[in-house]
């Protein structure tokens, strides 16, 4: 006998990204680090020098490196670096009021690799707290950098002592390195590690792209390969400045506000931030009951009322993902109350929302869940429309995983009937009815 409901054990059938594996649950905080580290592990850090093989003399990367990752990766050296676009679709350039950043050559289709860049160095994202140190807690990780920087090839140490430096300095080299390793690194995670997986890595091109509250492209980091892949969001135009976030997104204006004033020195000018125009969207939200507040009528830009409307979208766009999985089910039982249409809807609205607040990096759920309903209608067309609409996305999954994530929606959308949720509405619907005649 059917279940009334389906079962979340099956859950895992509909596959990436609406089965997520779970993170693990890893320290962040230096607190939390320094308990890991004393419950039980070695919380001395070390240098290593990253060399693509083992023979090789050149040093590509300095890696600070807590002791218990020092045997996890690469011991034969990280091989050759990996491939990316030629020509490079961008250029280094000026940018009025934000120093330099990168900027499209050509147009840049959604899903793009832009480029992938392996870091000058890397150091844990929170450092043994050191307060013996005359120079503070970064006191330790500025004596490794400027001890083992000379190891470092001519043409690294230039890149990198160009970089921008939006830390206090206090003179020393050690000091500039660190200011410079603070202010570009972006975060670099090694799963392997049982304390803190979070490093922070500075690359010659892509810690040149600035912030934006609605970034066109996002970076993704290969442990394996010790590498960064830099990912368009959406089509960037030729001309177009290329930014990533160096923040969380879904928190408010104010407090994202707070935070790049606080780690990167800056005051965010985006247009979600500074709002010049009337937000619009492409089209009036339809679902009956997850609405968004009215935005202002007149012509004028009322900014707080904007800020206001943008931080509401910001949170539905989570509250959406969170309740996705519940509405999923509902609708999938005999006793559903929702349409099929509001189901839809609630899913298309949420694109809509995500593409105003210029956060398509998390739209890969909501393409998902649609492609799912369309299957659960046995409506083929549907499907392959919004399966093809994600395997375009397929730079979001990287590595034998990503791979196999990406054939499985290929054989899906071929061949829709084999689909996981394949008339799955259409035959609780003729339980529904079938209850309803007894
Ligand atoms: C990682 S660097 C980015 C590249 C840097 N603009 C350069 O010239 O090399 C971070 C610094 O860039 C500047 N920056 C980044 N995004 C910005 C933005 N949206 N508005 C103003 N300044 C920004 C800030 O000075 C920040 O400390």
């Amino acid at each position: 006998m059917p279940s009334s409901k389906t079962n979340r054990t099956e859950l895992p059938r509909f596959g990436w990204p609406i089965q997520v594996k779970p993170e693990p649950c890893l320290p962040t905080t230096p607190e939390e680090a320094e308990a890991a580290f004393s419950a039980n592990g070695d919380r001395s850090v070390a240098v290593r020098a990253c060399r693509e093989s083992f023979q090789s003399t050149s040093v590509f990367c300095l890696w600070i490196v807590y002791k218990d990752l020092l045997n996890e990766y690469a011991q034969q050296g990280w091989g050759p670096p990996p491939e990316f676009p030629t020509p490079p679709p961008f250029s280094i350039e000026p940018i009025t009021g934000c120093g330099r950043g990168m900027v499209a050559n050509r147009v840049i289709k959604t899903g793009e690799t832009i480029l992938v860049e392996r870091p000058i160095v890397m150091h844990p994202a929170a450092v043994p707290l050191s307060p013996d140190h005359p120079r503070g807690m970064w006191g330790v990780v500025e004596d490794m950098y400027e001890v083992s920087f000379p190891h470092l090839g001519e043409r690294e140490r230039s890149l990198y002592m160009d970089l921008w430096n939006c830390k206090q300095l206090t003179g020393t080299l050690g000091n500039q390195l660190v200011g410079i390793a603070r202010t570009n690194g972006l975060q670099s995670t090694f799963t392997r590690s049982k304390h803190l997986p979070h490093y922070g890595g500075v690359y010659p091109n892509i810690s040149r792209c600035n912030h934006s509250c609605g970034p066109n492209a996002t970076v993704k980091f290969d442990e394996e390969k010790m590498a960064m892949r830099l990912l368009a969001n959406r089509t960037i135009s030729a001309r177009e400045q290329i930014t990533i976030s160096y923040t969380v997104l879904g928190d408010p204006c104010a407090d994202r506000q707070d935070d790049l004033k606080t780690k990167y020195v800056f005051t965010c000018a985006c247009k979600h931030c500074k709002p010049t125009k009337r937000s619009r969207p492409s089209r009036p939200l339809k679902h009956p009951y997850w609405n968004i507040p009215n935005q202002t009528t007149s012509d004028q830009v009322d900014v707080e009322a904007e800020i206001y409307v943008s931080d509401v979208r910001r949170d539905q766009i989570s509250d959406r993902l969170s309740h996705a999985e519940e509405l999923w089910e509902e609708w999938l039982s005999p006793l559903s109350k929702q349409s099929d249409r509001d189901l839809l809807q609630f899913h298309e609205d949420a694109l809509v929302i995500i593409a105003q607040e210029g956060m398509e990096f998390t739209r890969i759920h909501d393409i998902a869940y649609l492609a799912h309903a369309c299957a659960a209608l046995e409506d083929e067309g549907g499907f392959r429309r919004w399966g093809n609409m994600l395997i375009s996305l397929s730079g979001w999954s990287q590595g034998d995983e990503g791979g196999l994530q990406m054939k499985t929606w290929q054989d899906w959308v071929r061949e829709p009937k084999t689909s996981p949720a394949w008339g799955l509405r259409v035959q609780t619907r003729g339980m529904a009815k079938g209850k309803g005649k007894a």
